[in-house]
């Protein structure tokens, strides 16, 4: 039951109130989204496996990992690049006519006989030289660094990494489009904001039914059947971005016929220099085998997001958290092996090389790009900038304190906190000894976040309770900023630790509130599954593409979690469903009543399952925290 009580009435309203109500109308953008890769697609020849080099490893084969929570663990952020908020112009250039033995032969023609863009390319270089300069403008001096010092957290210009990031897919798009990307068409409303800057979405992705995916050939059949100059009340998509993929998104034959007319559109159009740029690039070094071109660009990015001009080693990196010989390991993923630094938790994952780790092929600086967007997103959450008015706050989420961009051999420091481990708890990964000098890492320096929810003892009710109201306040929060749905919210992504604090603060969609906590603090991990919605783009991971996923135990609360999250999306992992939150909800209730051991009363568990049975008939995390299992937890201030 919704409790009225003076200033809380109003929160309590918005609370109950339909998503979406006096959103502006929505509008129709151009889309891409990238498949995943898996093992399957990876030539054996890219993977080095020196069998002299396996002695002491545990094994290389893809099957080794056997844990039920850790095979979950699926690859491939997919995003889609919401390119809205701007004016419909019929497109420059027609590809893809019908009369495809005429265009054929002018491609064949125009290949031979290339369009010079090399002055537009070296402006566009010496513009990104001078972009690079002025971003880095005191690369991090880490042999300077003071062992074990305090350090403030790094503030990441997020926007800016957004619109970088956009801009990267786009080109990217002009190569092996079909490999990495759907064209996809979504409908999104005007003016599009990050939410990293307003911290508050106020365009959201639309209800189900209005999703559609065609392809890019259907799309621009949609416009060119329009008649040409006006934009249908649907279709008001701004064409400088229609053309941009028009010119960005065009078969290898296609790349030379971008002419001159069409870059001076682009400018025309406004649409970023950047993007123009990219379409300008020589055909001969953008063709299917830049791949590689395309990761070292995301590499790039990847280092100005870290303020660094090149790499660092990994003793450096941890050096400034702590003395080398104090680090020790606290767990591990598939992925990521965690060390604990000084205060600090590092997580180190391994990129862009060919070797497989964990059975695993690795992450893709592309790929993590994002998964640092996503990150520092929820980080906003912590501590929104650039506001006067904070409409969404909460700390539910593991802060994020720096990113940064390592190369060479494991430290033998990392070595022997690793082999500790594994002869304390036998490790599950591959020893890291086999990394070689040329292997590129990503470190992510997160807080500790103490003991998952499956180690950590629960010591009564109210600690139960908190755990609940902890986590809905989060999800409630970051689904209100960001179109936020977690989507593996099980047992090993919660972290638990217990401070001297009863409460915790927040703000929900402007409104001041507080929650008891019993002295437990939570942290919600592992972003990989997750999906949000930036303002600028949707960041989600096509779940379809990973059947095994849904083939958990029948009865096991997670793997029937998985079940139901495909039944509400009906597999439409793009769309916004904030219910997959309510769906952990009642997980973590479940957890509670049947996994963990806590002083607690008949009538505590009358009182769980009842909530229970209530949370079904909620839509969203939001909707969920006006129900009276919360009343006595939340207080106004
Ligand atoms: N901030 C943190 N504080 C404390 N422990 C952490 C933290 N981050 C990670 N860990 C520990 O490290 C383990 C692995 O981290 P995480 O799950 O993020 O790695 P991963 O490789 O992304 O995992 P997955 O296999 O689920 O993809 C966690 O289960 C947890 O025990």
């Amino acid at each position: 039951m919704v409790s009225p009580r003076g200033k809380g009435n109003d929160l309590w309203a918005e609370i109950a109130s339909p998503q979406g109500e006096g959103l502006p109308k929505t509008q129709v953008a151009v889309v891409y989204g990238r498949r995943r890769r898996t093992v399957v697609d990876t030539n054996p020849k890219d993977v080095q496996i020196d069998p002299s080099s396996r002695e002491g490893r545990v094994s290389f084969a893809p099957t080794k990992r056997i844990s039920w929570n850790r095979s979950l663990s699926t690859r491939g952020r997919e995003s889609i690049v919401l390119a809205a908020g701007t004016k419909f112009r019929p497109p420059v250039k027609q590809r893809g006519a019908p009369n495809r033995g005429k265009q054929g032969s002018k491609a064949k023609e125009t290949r031979q006989k290339p369009p010079d863009f090399t002055k537009e390319r070296n402006y566009f270089l010496e513009v990104d030289s001078f972009d690079l300069l002025e971003e880095s403008p005191s690369p991090k001096n880490y042999g300077t660094w003071a062992m074990g010092a305090e350090h403030e957290n790094v503030v990441h210009d997020l926007p800016a990494i957004l619109e970088r990031w956009r801009i990267l897919k786009l080109a990217s798009t002009r190569v092996s489009s079909q490999q990495l990307f759907n064209i996809m068409e979504t409908p999104l409303v005007p003016s599009v904001h990050s939410c990293c800057q307003s911290n508050n979405l106020t365009e959201k992705t639309p209800e189900r039914n209005l999703w559609s995916k065609l392809s890019l050939t259907s799309y621009k059949q949609n416009l060119t059947q329009k008649p040409a100059g006006k934009s249908s009340s649907r279709y008001s998509v701004d064409d400088s971005i229609v053309t941009s993929f028009n010119l960005l998104n065009i078969e290898e034959e296609e790349v030379t016929n971008t002419t001159s007319e069409d870059v001076e559109a682009l400018q025309e159009n406004h649409v970023s220099s950047e993007l123009v740029k990219a379409t300008q690039m020589d055909p001969s070094t953008s063709k299917l085998a830049s791949l590689s071109g395309e990761y070292l660009r995301a590499f790039d990015q990847l280092l100005m997001i870290c303020r660094q001009s090149s790499t660092i080693t990994l003793g450096d990196a941890f050096s400034k958290y702590c003395e080398l010989s104090s680090i020790r390991k606290i767990g591990e993923g598939t992925y990521g092996e965690a060390f604990k630094a000084g205060e600090t938790v590092c997580k180190v994952v391994p990129i862009d090389g060919d070797l497989l780790v964990n059975g695993e092929v690795q992450k893709k600086s592309e790929e993590v790009v994002e998964e640092v967007i996503l990150s520092l997103t929820l980080n906003n959450l912590r501590s929104p900038r650039g506001k006067t008015k904070i409409e969404n706050a909460c700390t539910g989420f593991i802060e994020t304190k720096d990113v940064c961009i390592c190369q060479g051999a494991y430290d033998v420091s990392l070595i022997s906190a690793w082999e500790d481990w594994d002869t304390e708890h036998g490790s599950e990964n591959d020893h890291p000894k086999e990394f070689t000098e040329n292997q590129c890492y990503i470190v992510f320096v997160l807080a500790d976040g103490g003991k998952d929810l499956e180690s950590f003892v629960l010591l009564n009710y109210d600690e139960a309770r908190s755990l609940l109201v902890q986590a809905t306040i989060a999800l409630a929060v970051a689904e209100s900023s960001c179109e936020f749905e977690h989507r593996d919210l099980h047992w090993g992504n919660i972290l638990l630790s217990r401070n001297k604090d009863t409460t915790t603060k927040f703000t929900l969609q402007g409104n001041k509130l507080e929650a008891k906590t019993f002295g437990l603090v939570i942290s919600i991990i592992d972003f990989t599954l997750s999906r949000i919605n930036t303002g600028e783009a949707i960041l989600y991971l096509d779940l379809s593409s990973d059947p095994g996923l849904f083939e958990g135990p029948k009865g096991d609360k997670q793997s029937e979690t998985y079940r139901k999250m495909r039944e509400l999306t009906e597999d439409c992992w793009e769309g916004s469903f904030p219910k997959t939150n309510v769906l952990w909800v009642i997980y973590l209730v479940d957890i509670l009543l049947t996994k963990k051991s806590f002083k607690r009363t008949t009538r505590d568990e009358r009182d769980l399952r009842s909530f229970k049975k209530r949370l079904s008939s909620y839509d969203s995390a939001k909707d969920s925290l006006s129900d009276s299992f919360f009343s006595d937890l939340l207080i106004d201030y």
